[in-house]
């Protein structure tokens, strides 16, 4: 059964953190359309995980964050995983999405949280400003998945999130106590 992981998606506006949701669960957005922009809404979703066990995860879809504006620090409180949102065509999304990670870092409180980075966009090629290399060399200095993704295409979107149940249900599950019949300490002979 799953325990209902809360994932919080963040990133500047408009870089697609509603379509992302929608065409995931739902697959129906239409790219391009006026939207109103987000204040929060949560989504509830049944993902599986690549052990084939499927896990509930609520979605709070946020306020796209512009200058000066800052994810509100109770997300960083209540957050088993999140999402973090950029267009490849926006280096300052991309600068957002660095500044999150950090914010993360501090903020999580020793926590054990579980990040996912989605490049979204990918189909406006001729708009491009942030180069997949440099996206993926971040990521992994920084211990991250990063997917680059497009909303045009919903089968783009169905790996991060599998990843993202799997990573969740695993962490977790891990279990800080030892197991039966093991000793504790100083003892290296387990297997
Ligand atoms: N071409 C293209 N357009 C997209 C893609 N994803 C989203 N869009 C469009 O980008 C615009 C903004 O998308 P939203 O989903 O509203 O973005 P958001 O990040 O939720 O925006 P805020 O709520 O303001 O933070 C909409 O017109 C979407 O249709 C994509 O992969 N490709």
């Amino acid at each position: 059964m799953g325990k209902g992981y809360k994932v919080v998606l963040c990133g500047a506006a408009s870089v697609g953190k509603t379509a992302i949701l929608e065409q995931l669960l739902y697959g129906k957005h239409a790219v391009g359309l006026e939207e109103g922009a987000t204040m929060e809404d949560v989504y509830l979703a049944s993902v599986e995980t690549d052990r084939g066990v499927k896990e509930q995860l609520r979605l709070y879809d946020t306020r796209g964050l512009q200058e000066g504006v800052e994810l509100p620090k109770h997300y960083f409180s209540v957050a088993d995983g999140f999402v973090l949102v950029y267009a490849v065509t926006s280096l300052e999304a991309f600068q957002r999405v660095e500044l999150l990670k950090r914010e993360i870092d501090v903020f999580r409180d020793k926590k054990e949280v579980t990040v996912i980075v989605l490049g979204n966009k990918t189909d406006l090629l001729e708009q491009r400003q942030v180069e997949t290399e440099a996206a993926q060399q971040w990521a992994r200095a920084e211990k991250v998945r990063l997917w680059e993704v497009t909303v045009t295409d919903r089968k783009t979107l169905l790996e991060p999130f599998t990843f993202l149940a799997s990573k969740l249900s695993q962490s977790q599950n891990k279990s800080t106590f030892p197991l039966p019949g093991r000793k504790s300490k100083g003892n290296n002979c387990d297997n």
